[in-house]
Formats: C-alpha cells, sequence, structure tokens
C-alpha cells in the first residue's frame, strides 16, 4: 500500500508511524486508518521489529480525531479502498499487535486522537502536549474503549469530566492523572520514545508478547461494547444534531444543540 496520509519507517527494532496531515492538525479520515491499520500490521509481521511508536507530523498537534471538515462536507470520513470506516479495527489493532506501542504526543492530542494514545501500551508526552475529548462539541462520541477503557485509566470521575466538559488538560495534569507515563521537553521528545522502545528490544519479546497479551484480557470484553458503540456512532452522527456539530465546527459557529433536549 502506498501511503498518503501517513508515513511508516523501521530504525533497527523500531517501527514509527507518523500520522501526516498536519493542515487538518493530523486528524484521520478514512483513508488515514485504513493505512494506519495497513503499517501496524507490517509492524506486527516484522520480525526484526519489537515496538512501535505512533505520533504527529508539525509541532501542532498529535492528532485531533476524525475529521470534522470532511464530516461536514460528505457526511461521513471519506473513501477508502476497503469502502469502509474502520476506526474501530484500528483501535483493535493497537491493541492486539503483540509489540508495545508507545505514544508519543508531540502536541493536541483531541477527541479521536486522544483515543488513540489512551489505547497506545505508554505515553510519553512533550511539555507541549494537550489532551481532551470533544464529541459532545462536535455531535461525537466513543461509547467503546474511549470511555469503558480512559475510566480504568484515569477513574470513573475524571473520565466523566473529561466527556463531559471536553476541556483541555496540560501535559503536567495529564501525568498526574496517570493518563501519560512521563513528560519531556518537546525537542526531546522522539529520541526518548526511541530509547524507550530500545529499552523494550532488550527483554524477551515472548514475555513481553505475554504480557501485553494478559494486560489487555482484562478489558477485552470492552471489544463488544466497542462494535456496538460505533453502529450507534455510524447512526448518530448521520442524524441532524450529529451533523449540526460538524456543520458549526466546518462554520466556525458555536453548535445549536438546544432543540435536541430530551429527544
Ligand atoms: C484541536 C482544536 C481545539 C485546535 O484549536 P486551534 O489551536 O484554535 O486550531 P484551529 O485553528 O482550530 O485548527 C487548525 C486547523 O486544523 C483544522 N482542524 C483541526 N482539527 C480538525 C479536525 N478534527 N478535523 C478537521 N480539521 C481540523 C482546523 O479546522 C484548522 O484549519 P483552518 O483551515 O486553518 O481553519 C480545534 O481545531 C478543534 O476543536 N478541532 C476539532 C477536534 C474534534 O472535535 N475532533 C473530533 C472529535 S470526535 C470525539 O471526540 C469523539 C469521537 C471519537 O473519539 C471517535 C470515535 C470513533 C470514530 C471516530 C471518532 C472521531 O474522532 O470522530
Amino acid at each position: 500500500m502506498n501511503y498518503e496520509d501517513i508515513e511508516y519507517t523501521v530504525e533497527g527494532s523500531t517501527a514509527i508511524i507518523t500520522m501526516n496531515r498536519p493542515q487538518r492538525y493530523n486528524a484521520f479520515r478514512a483513508k488515514t486508518v485504513e493505512e494506519m491499520i495497513n503499517a501496524f500490521r507490517r509492524a506486527w509481521a516484522d520480525r526484526d521489529v519489537q515496538a512501535v511508536i505512533l505520533t504527529g507530523a508539525g509541532e501542532k498537534a498529535f492528532c485531533t480525531g476524525g475529521d470534522v471538515k470532511q464530516r461536514a462536507e460528505t457526511g461521513d470520513y471519506g473513501p477508502s479502498e476497503s469502502g469502509m470506516f474502520e476506526i474501530g479495527n484500528l483501535h483493535k489493532t493497537i491493541r492486539d499487535i503483540p509489540k508495545p506501542v508507545i505514544a508519543a504526543v508531540n502536541g493536541l492530542a483531541i477527541g479521536g486522537g486522544h483515543v488513540l494514545h489512551v489505547l497506545c501500551d505508554l505515553t510519553i508526552a512533550a511539555d507541549t502536549a494537550r489532551f481532551g475529548q470533544s464529541g459532545p462539541k462536535v455531535g461525537s462520541f466513543d461509547a467503546g474503549f474511549g470511555s469503558a477503557f480512559l475510566a480504568r485509566i484515569v477513574g470513573e470521575k475524571r473520565a466523566r469530566e473529561i466527556w463531559y466538559l471536553c476541556r483541555q488538560y496540560d501535559a503536567e495534569t495529564a501525568e498526574r492523572w496517570g493518563l501519560v507515563n512521563w513528560v519531556v521537553p518537546a525537542a526531546d521528545l522522539l529520541d526518548e520514545a526511541k530509547k524507550v522502545a530500545a529499552e523494550i528490544a532488550e527483554k524477551s519479546p515472548t514475555t513481553i508478547k505475554f504480557l501485553k497479551q494478559s494486560f489487555n484480557a482484562d478489558t477485552d470484553h470492552q471489544a463488544g461494547l466497542s462494535n456496538m458503540a460505533m453502529s450507534a456512532l455510524d447512526l448518530f452522527t448521520h442524524s441532524p444534531e450529529g451533523l449540526e456539530g460538524a456543520t458549526a465546527f466546518a462554520e466556525k459557529r458555536a453548535p445549536e444543540f438546544n432543540k435536541y433536549v430530551g429527544v
């Protein structure tokens, strides 16, 4: 597969996947998601690769979730080879690849982009990184891993706060909440992530594989929840209320959600 929306490189035992749509703050469309799944599967199959780094191009953003402008234009996340928007499949691939995935969060991790780092095994944040969900502002939600697994990490109260208020949190707060493993100066981020990947590569790959699968086993039931959540999201994003959120973002105005109270 030729990549247009991402970059894929291998350095020694580390694969680096870079979301590369800086003009849209690395927001993903269907094609981006398809390419990311392909890249993770390449890293999975490559016997030389022992860890994967996921990061974003540029200094502004790691990833700001689904491409809201695309959704406002066409009502979906655009074309892909499979004809599907496989975000649930990407979530599962990040969990299922039997090698640790390290998120190197270089800027904004918002909405579905925040969910991606939450699903990674480790998160290293630049001191300039910011974290948050934004779905309720733009007519979207992740009622699968994005809420259930998030609550496992930060606790119920904080997970609800993150989703209901849609605030942005700095890297220091994210570290205090256990949402990131550690924070480094922005200029050192990728080197730090590579160092951590190399440290992992010194260990027995089979023990790491069993450990990852063991950590996942406890929350694997959330994959079923995620399937239902994606079906619900697909219905909701085509509803007038869901479309109003995306349209308002594209038109740079506040959404008018009042008339949907209690429907
Ligand atoms: C991230 C912002 C808060 C940054 O604000 P600011 O620093 O002021 O920069 P901007 O001028 O707004 O942005 C610069 C430039 O980038 C464009 N852009 C940024 N984000 C997106 C995006 N997501 N889609 C399309 N384009 C984007 C922006 O329009 C600007 O372009 P100009 O041409 O210069 O105008 C702010 O940008 C922002 O709020 N962005 C939207 C974030 C968002 O709402 N993302 C979707 C969230 S959906 C969600 O939270 C839950 C759903 C979910 O997780 C999920 C689950 C399953 C499937 C899909 C999803 C999903 O993600 O939808």
